[in-house]
């Protein structure tokens, strides 16, 4: 029998901040949204769910008030060098056997995000990653610090260097959350922004949020 527990109060929360942002244009972290930066509303949003928070991102973000941990993997493996730089930072802080990361383009992500994804954890090596409407999120995931150094040389000598591809390896919960009701149709919360069209869609949102 598995009679592991997680510790809710323990869990770290990383922002995953880097890449190019080469659909929008500019630092995805910087745009704004209805007068506040995409970074500043996903700390809020994720500040009360978290015991510490950090950003995470290839080079430091302008004007990052946050901790900050930089990728630590070589080359260009895109959000998975974040997922990894976040499982390294958990393995320093005592006592954490997993780490949540979200991005830093989906505002709307849900208030019991971590909740959801803790209540999927029942082993050390467990991850458990996000979906909406039948399609996985897995920079919105939770995940173990014992499998970072294996992340990282996984990272370095596979070519494709794609999230899924590990998650297959692993023992993977998918945690799927309902659509979010809004006054107008329904939400999904890991809606992202990515491009300019997508910021005037996130504004036309907030509109009508209830
Ligand atoms: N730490 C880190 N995070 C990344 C990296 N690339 C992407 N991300 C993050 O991963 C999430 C999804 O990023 P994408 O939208 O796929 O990539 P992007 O580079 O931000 O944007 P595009 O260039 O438009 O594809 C966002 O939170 C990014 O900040 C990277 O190299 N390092």
């Amino acid at each position: 029998m598995n009679d592991f527990v997680l510790d809710r109060t323990s869990i770290p929360g990383v922002v995953l901040a880097g890449g190019r942002s080469s659909r929008m244009g500019r630092d995805k972290a910087s745009v704004l949204l209805n007068g506040r930066t995409l970074l500043e509303r996903v700390v809020e949003q994720l500040e009360p769910q978290v015991n510490t928070l950090a950003v995470n991102a290839d080079a430091t973000p302008e004007n990052c008030r946050h901790s900050f941990i930089p990728d630590i993997v070589p080359g260009k493996a895109g959000p998975m060098a974040g997922i990894h730089a976040a499982m390294a930072y958990g393995a320093t802080l005592g006592g954490v056997t997993h780490v949540v990361t979200v991005s830093v383009d989906s505002p709307f992500f849900p208030g019991d995000l971590v909740d959801w994804l803790a209540a999927a954890i029942d082993a050390p090596d467990k991850i458990a990653i996000a979906s909406s409407e039948g399609r996985s999120h897995p920079v919105f995931g939770l995940w173990p610090v014992l499998l970072a150094d294996e992340l990282a040389s996984w990272i370095v000598t596979d070519e494709r260097r794609r999230v899924l591809d590990f998650l297959l390896r692993h023992d993977v919960t998918e945690v799927a959350f309902p659509l979010r009701p809004t006054r107008a149709s329904l939400l999904d919360p890991f809606f992202n922004v990515n491009t300019p069209d997508d910021l005037a869609e996130a504004e036309r949102w907030l509109k009508v949020l209830v």
